[in-house]
């Protein structure tokens, strides 16, 4: 029906625009046709009583009250800027302008080319505009707010033949409660690709919408699910706002869609476990001890697979190392004492803080050196290792000991950013480079980390048009911001990270080859913690950061987590010993307070991990026990849980004996024994 509105018309001039509106809402053809515009023209006429070729006079809403409108939505308005500039930047029409409107139809923030918006300005399009049907006509922003919907309105579907120069399509963005919090719009000169444009509008939304439920659910555990586990994290994810005790208390529209669920008081009726076939508890321990990847959950009463992850409040924050107290305070004598749940809380927040990184594994030392070496002459250096195996904090020692370490380390994240927004994090803007954009400009994470060190987390996933940027800027050793076409020079050192291999990200045509060459001057494989030599160094040293000093290990415990595998590696540690704290409340931490690691079957029993140099007059008498029960056809229960966890480390280090003597503090002599014993083959010794 639009269409043939549209077509119907061709190029009216203002008198035949202004005809035909009246002509069709006259006819009544709008009663039977589904037409959003039709019906707003009718709207506009009956109901309003606008006339269209009466020259509309633009609206304004005065100064002060625009000012109380920006602070009513504040929160709106922050968590639409960034994604607003990011489509402007994607968009990359100079003629067009991003809007975010209020409930009524007033523009609280606009984006757009300094020049488009001082054209615009004198026909309402700026800040303090209303823009409601009753103010406006039939246009994108009023429209939508009056349909509830999506909608694009081109050039003469507008009511006022002085708007019929323009195109602006527009959604409707939620609040967590399922209200319409603000409207978002593209007004442009072009009426091309409206449909893509609105699928854009889509998906900006729902970005705002999400962290829209982060800002107002900050004490809440959020809960990230998809029936995908690919889509876990991304904008498609259903995303929950989860109280302590598992009520709902938010959700976005895909969690809504996913559950088949309708409306918003319909899941706030619910807890965790009457949607999941998991409690709240149980979906975080779960997801802590995956390293924060997906786990499987299923719908309650039904057969229904989702991946999810839980993850505690953001409120719940680190206590960063400058804030923990050089000094321990004593309670003033007299004063009530604390509950012990407020003692372990004070304690665990007077305590969380980095470990001081430790390096005592050889390989790990001499990588250590070799890149300090190489990036003292200006050679880019290139860590690969699993998720969670240090190698930021390694980049970070890198700088540390580089003629660079009184320049600023600067980390981005590549994978933790929307592609649109890596361009403008990295090189930076200009002030002014369009009306929304900060006024004093972005200076780039580049910029930024000159005469320092650059570290580029995730380089893999870096889009393939900035790749050419980047590499740009490694070889002129200059930077360009965009919106402007000034250069300035940059002195940094780079270090890059990736889990993914990039050589196979090369073949497959994902990354480009030339820049991984110039990347990787030099290219070090960090190992896993269940490989290093220095595991029980690490494993203290995060005890320390997360329990306190006095807080120890029981020796099954010791052993218990010594014999894991660790995929999520050292922050996976401090997650397990960040809950084992909790658990044990000021006492001696013991395999109880270590439930996950219970969970995968990880054996507290006298393992062959107790047998370092330390305890070696208790090994030989254990040797000699050994020697007897050797002979026995059948295992006991130690040995054969001792075999269990032998196969499993073993596997973890593809089988190489060398390395699984190393984790175990034992020579390869005593593991070979060891394995013999526990009838072991091993076919191929290294
Ligand atoms: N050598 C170390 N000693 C003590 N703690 C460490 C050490 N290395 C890393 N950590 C801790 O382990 C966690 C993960 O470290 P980091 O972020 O450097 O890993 P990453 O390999 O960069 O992870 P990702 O692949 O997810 O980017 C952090 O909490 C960090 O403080």
């Amino acid at each position: 029906m639009t269409l043939a509105l549209r077509n119907s018309g061709g190029d009216r001039g203002g008198d035949r625009h202004a005809d035909h509106v009246l002509d069709v809402v006259r006819s009544g053809l709008h009663e039977e046709a589904n037409d959003i515009v039709a019906r707003s023209w009718s709207r506009c006429l009956n109901e309003y009583r606008l006339h269209p070729d009466k020259l509309h006079e633009p609206a304004f809403v005065s100064r002060q009250d625009l000012e109380a409108r920006r602070e009513r939505h504040a929160d709106v308005i922050d968590c639409a800027r960034y994604e607003m500039t990011s489509l402007y930047q994607q968009l990359g029409d100079s003629e067009s302008a991003v809007v975010l409107t209020d409930t009524d139809g007033v523009i609280v923030h606009m984006v757009s080319s300094t020049e488009f918006g001082a054209e615009m300005g004198p026909l309402g399009l700026r800040a303090g505009g209303k823009w409601s049907e009753v103010d406006a006509g039939t246009n994108g922003m009023g429209t939508c707010l009056a349909a509830a919907a999506p909608i694009s309105v081109r050039r003469e579907d507008h009511f006022f033949t002085q708007f019929t120069g323009l195109t602006c399509s527009a959604v409707p963005v939620f609040d967590p409660s399922g209200n319409i919090a603000a409207v978002l719009d593209v007004t442009s000169r072009s009426s091309m690709m409206q449909q893509h444009l609105l699928v854009l509008l889509g998906m900006t939304a729902r970005m705002i919408e999400n962290r829209l439920i982060d800002r107002r659910f900050r004490d809440a555990y959020p809960v990230h699910f998809h029936s995908r586990p690919e889509f876990v994290y991304t904008l498609h994810e259903g995303r929950l706002a989860v109280d302590g005790d598992g009520s709902i208390l938010a959700a976005n529209r895909s969690a809504l869609f996913q559950l088949g669920l309708q409306t918003i008081d319909e899941i706030r009726t619910r807890r965790v476990e009457d949607l999941f076939q998991s409690s709240l508890e149980d979906m975080l321990q779960r997801s802590s001890q995956s390293s924060f990847h997906p786990v499987v959950t299923f719908r309650a009463n039904a057969a229904l697979r989702y991946f999810a992850v839980a993850r505690r409040p953001a409120t719940d924050a680190v206590v960063p190392r400058t804030n923990v107290p050089s000094v321990t305070h004593v309670p003033t004598p007299g004063t009530v004492s604390a509950t012990p749940a407020a003692r372990s809380a004070t304690r665990l927040a007077a305590v969380r803080a980095a470990a001081e990184p430790t390096f005592k594994d050889a390989r790990l030392t001499a990588h250590l050196a070799t890149a300090r070496r190489v990036i003292a002459r200006q050679t880019p250096v290139l860590l690969s290792g699993e998720t969670g195996a240090g190698k930021e904090v390694f980049a970070r020692a890198v700088h540390e000991g580089s003629p660079h370490a009184s320049g600023a380390f600067v980390a981005i994240n590549c994978a933790s950013l929307p592609e649109t927004l890596i361009e403008s994090e990295l090189f930076g803007y200009r002030a002014g480079a369009f009306t929304g954009a900060q006024r004093t400009g972005r200076r780039g994470k580049i910029l930024q980390a000159d005469g320092g060190t650059l570290f580029l987390d995730e380089i893999a996933d870096m889009p393939l048009d900035l790749q050419a940027r980047l590499l740009r800027v490694l070889d002129e050793r200059q930077v360009t911001p965009l919106g402007t076409e000034d250069t300035h020079p940059v002195d940094f050192q780079l270090i890059s990270a990736s889990h993914q291999r990039l050589p196979e990200l090369v073949r497959e045509g994902r990354f480009r080859e030339d820049l991984y060459y110039r990347l990787a001057g030099i290219e070090l494989a960090l190992p896993a913690l269940r490989e290093r030599a220095d595991k029980r160094d690490i494993i203290q040293g995060v005890l320390e950061a997360e329990a306190g000093a006095g807080i120890s290990l029981s020796p099954e415990a010791e052993r218990m987590l010594m014999a894991y595998s660790w995929p999520g590696n050292i922050r996976q540690l401090r997650h397990v010993l960040r809950t084992a704290a909790a658990l044990a409340d000021g006492r001696m931490i013991v395999c109880d307070n270590l439930p996950s690691l219970q969970a995968e079957g990880i054996a507290p029993a006298p393992l062959v991990p107790a047998l370092p140099a330390a305890a070696a007059p208790a090994a030989e008498a254990q040797e000699a026990e050994e020697q007897a029960t050797a002979a026995a056809p059948k295992l006991n229960l130690i040995q054969a849980n001792e075999r269990q966890v032998l196969l499993q480390m073993l596997e973890h280090h593809r089988w190489n004996v060398s390395n699984v003597a190393k984790a175990l503090e034992v020579s390869r002599n005593t593991l070979y024994r060891k394995l013999h014993k526990l009838h072991i083959e091993i076919s191929h010794p290294d």
